[in-house]
C-alpha cells in the first residue's frame, strides 16, 4: 500500500490531501449510519491521523462530534494532517492535546463518547506503541463505547498482523483502498473505502487489480472460506 501511495502521488500526481479527504469522508459516512451522537476522534500526527481529522470535520458539521484528542501538540503537525487540523481549528473545534493535559481530560473525552474513532497510527507503525499514543490506545481499549479503526487498529502491524503492545479492539475497521494482509486475523467487521486511486497506479506498482467497489464508494469485506 505504501508503494501504491507513492506511485499515486509521485507518478500520477494524486494529492495526499485528496486521498485523505476520501478516507475521512467515507469514515464519517460509516459512523453516521450508526446512532452515536457523541463521537470522539483520536488522531495521531501522520496520514492516519489526518484522515481522522478530515472525518472529525464532517462529523462536526453534522453535530455528531464530541471531542478531538491529539497525541501531540497542534504545532507539531506538518503537511496534509496539519492542513486538516487548521481547518478544524478554523471551525472552532476544541482540540484536546493529550501530551499537554496532565489531568484526565483526554481519557474523559474517550470514555464519555458513544463511539471512538481510532486514527492514531496506520501502516506507518514502527515497533510497539510508545508514549502518549500507547496511553491513548489503552484508554480507547477500556472505553465503554464501540471503536471504529481507520485503516488498521493502531498498534497492529499492517503487514504481519502482529501487535507488540497495546491494541484497541475495533467493532469495525475501515481500511483504505486495499485490505492489508495484517487484517486477516482481525475480529470485527471490515469495510474497504475507495480512495479514487486510478487502476493504472496499481498496474504501475505491479499489483493485479480489479475495481471492487461497483457503484459504491465502500464495500464490506469478508475472509474467503
Ligand atoms: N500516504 C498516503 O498517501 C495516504 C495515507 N493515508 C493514511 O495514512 C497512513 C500512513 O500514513 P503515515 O505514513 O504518515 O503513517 P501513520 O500515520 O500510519 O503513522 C505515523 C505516525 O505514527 C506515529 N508512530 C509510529 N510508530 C509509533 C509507535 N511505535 N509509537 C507511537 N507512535 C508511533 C508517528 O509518530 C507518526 O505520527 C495510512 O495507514 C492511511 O491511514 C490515507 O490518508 C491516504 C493517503
Ligand atoms: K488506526
Amino acid at each position: 500500500m505504501a508503494e501504491v501511495d507513492r506511485v499515486a502521488v509521485e507518478e500520477f500526481g494524486l494529492g495526499i490531501i485528496q486521498m485523505m479527504e476520501h478516507a475521512g469522508r467515507t469514515l464519517s459516512r460509516v459512523v453516521i449510519e450508526g446512532d452515536a451522537d457523541r463521537i470522539t476522534v483520536v488522531a495521531g500526527g501522520g496520514g492516519n491521523g489526518g484522515g481522522g481529522l478530515a472525518c472529525a470535520r464532517h462529523l462536526a458539521a453534522r453535530d455528531r462530534l464530541h471531542r478531538v484528542v491529539l497525541d501531540r501538540s497542534p504545532d507539531e503537525y506538518e503537511g496534509a494532517p496539519a492542513t486538516q487540523l487548521r481547518l478544524l481549528e478554523g471551525m472552532g473545534v476544541e482540540l484536546v492535546d493529550a501530551a499537554a493535559t496532565p489531568d484526565d481530560s483526554a481519557t474523559a473525552a474517550i470514555t464519555d463518547a458513544d463511539r471512538v474513532i481510532d486514527a492514531l497510527i496506520g501502516y506507518g507503525l514502527t515497533g510497539a506503541p510508545r508514549g502518549v499514543a500507547a496511553e491513548l490506545i489503552t484508554a480507547i481499549e477500556s472505553a465503554p463505547g464501540p471503536v471504529t479503526a481507520l485503516d488498521v487498529p493502531s498498534g497492529v502491524d499492517a503487514t504481519t498482523g502482529e501487535a507488540a503492545g497495546a491494541v484497541a479492539t475495533p467493532e469495525t475497521t475501515l481500511t483504505l483502498a486495499l485490505p492489508k494482509t495484517g487484517l486477516a486475523p482481525l475480529d470485527g467487521s471490515l469495510v474497504c473505502a475507495d480512495l479514487g486511486i486510478p487502476a493504472g497506479v496499481y498496474a504501475a506498482a505491479g499489483i493485479e487489480y480489479e475495481h471492487p467497489f461497483g457503484d459504491r464508494f465502500s464495500v464490506e469485506l469478508s475472509l474467503a472460506e
